[in-house]
């Protein structure tokens, strides 16, 4: 499983308004579609490698897109067949059907498989789960090489529903830009491998995926003020804010205290049992204050929420320091990251609706906070508008202690001053690409390790 890094993501809505503004430019929807059927001809002639290809195409332009890979590589030489479930239903699916000379079969519980199957019978049109007798058609060939066209017929390709396709993909080529079901859980899984066909639509990428991380090395003349000072706010379970302190010094920042804790895990982590927050957080090298790991929920903390959102430093707020200063986050925009889990989440806000996706958006536009909506589909959004998809992130991550060394590694890009959305961007790249470093048997002290 792997997407393409960098790469715009589209909702149904926001594709349409893109192929309109590409046949405004001049170039026309069938254009788009013979661009978008060569795409899906060259991955099937790779993927098929000289065996059998069957393309199931539906009745919309995903359908259409089928007709046209089917007619390119018969031009090529493939040993290609096409089955429909009904006469196409749209102009330009007419015409890419009506440039394919072949037989068409139908999709029917007699249609024998090939050892490539392209999926072409539903794209974004999808607007209801597939029948159940189609599902049962489809799960006949779960054991080929399945290629899906755009994304793998059945899943909503908005991310609002959960409906999973009866073909699970090898290949999944997105066309134009991604679409949020390719990244978010539980539908991402069942798309494989997604490949990326622009065909010249000029996509917005206000949202995309997690770009490649960059190790950026300190400046000639840094020093550790200039890297970044943070300080942590130890609660009840110092050896989480531990992980934290260690993960802020090990993702780059100068100088870290952990305050409140007897002990650091690192001897360079000023610890600081006796001294008062509220001192601290006028410090004014300190460039940003992470508070939460190893606070229970309640309100225990409230009182020290309080104190660092009066300070006007750059807050990354965790767990029940959520909750605790979720009241007064709007009132005066600063730099927060919020790094809620599930859980955190629905707790924090219970009356958004829609995808993941949508749902972040909504929570940073109310909280005027970046939200890093933490899962196996992490997702950070921007009060702006502004998102980034970090799936697949890595599975060594689901193990205690990860969050709050998350936690710290926000606290330390956000310390360097800058975009709190590039600083949690930068946060997450980081953790994942620890991750990949460690790999099998990973735990959460090995992230802030050497
Ligand atoms: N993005 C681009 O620039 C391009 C994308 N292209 C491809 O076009 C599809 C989207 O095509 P569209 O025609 O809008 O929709 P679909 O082909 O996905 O499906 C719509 C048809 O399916 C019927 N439908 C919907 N749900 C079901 C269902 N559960 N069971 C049966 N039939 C269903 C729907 O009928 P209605 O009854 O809902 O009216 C439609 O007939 C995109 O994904 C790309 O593959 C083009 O290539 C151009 C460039
Ligand atoms: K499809």
């Amino acid at each position: 499983m792997s997407v393409p890094a960098d790469a715009p993501i589209l909702t149904s809505d926001a594709m349409r308004e893109a192929e309109a503004a590409c046949a405004v430019q001049g170039t026309s929807l069938s254009e788009l579609m013979e661009l978008a059927g060569a795409a899906v001809a060259d991955t099937a002639w790779r993927m098929a490698a000289g065996a059998p290809i069957l393309i199931l195409c539906g009745p919309g332009n995903n359908g259409g897109d089928g007709y046209v890979a089917a007619r390119l590589l018969a031009t090529r030489g493939a040993a290609v067949r096409v089955a429909a479930l009904s006469e196409p239903s749209t102009e330009l699916a007419k015409a890419a059907r009506a440039g394919w000379s072949g037989p068409v079969e139908a999709v029917d519980g007699r249609l024998a498989p090939a050892p490539l199957i392209v999926d072409a019978l539903f794209g974004v049109g999808l607007s209801r789960p597939i029948a159940d007798d189609l599902a049962a058609i489809l799960g006949h060939f779960a054991d080929r090489r399945i290629l899906a066209v755009d994304v793998p017929s059945g899943i909503d390709s908005d991310g609002a529903a959960d409906w999973m396709p009866p073909l699970r993909a090898d290949v999944t080529l997105a066309l134009g830009a991604l679409k949020p079901a390719h990244v978010l859980l539980p539908t991402a899984p069942a798309c494989g491998r997604v490949l990326l066909a622009p065909i010249g639509i000029a996509a917005n990428k206000a949202m995309r995926t997690l770009p490649r991380v960059r190790e950026t090395q300190p400046e000639a003349t840094a020093h550790k003020f200039t890297r970044g000072m943070v300080l942590v706010f130890a609660g009840p379970m110092p050896g989480a804010a531990g992980l934290t302190a260690a993960a802020a010094l090990r993702a780059g920042a100068g100088y870290v205290v952990l305050n409140g804790s007897e002990r650091a895990p690192f001897s360079a982590i000023i610890a600081e049992s006796d001294a008062k927050f509220g001192e601290r957080l006028d410090d004014p090298r300190v460039g940003a204050v992470v508070i939460g790991p190893g606070f229970p929920a309640g309100d225990e903390l409230l009182f020290d929420v309080e104190a660092a959102l009066d300070s006007g430093k750059p807050l990354v707020l965790d767990a029940a320091a959520i909750d605790a200063a979720l009241p007064r986050l709007s009132e005066t925009p600063r730099k927060t990251i919020l790094t809620p889990h599930e859980g955190e989440f629905a707790r924090a806000f219970p009356q958004l609706y829609g995808s993941k996706i949508d749902r972040a958006k909504a929570a940073a536009a109310r909280t005027q906070a970046v939200v890093v909506y933490k899962g196996a589909d992490t997702v950070i959004a921007a009060p702006d508008g502004r998102l980034v998809a970090a799936w697949p992130g890595s599975p060594w991550l689901a193990t205690a202690g990860t969050g709050d060394v998350l936690a710290g590694a926000c606290g330390a890009m956000l310390a360097r001053g800058g975009d709190a959305f590039d600083a949690a961007v930068a946060a997450v790249g980081w953790h994942i690409a620890q991750a990949a470093r460690i790999g099998p048997g990973l735990v959460a002290d090995d992230l802030i390790r050497d």
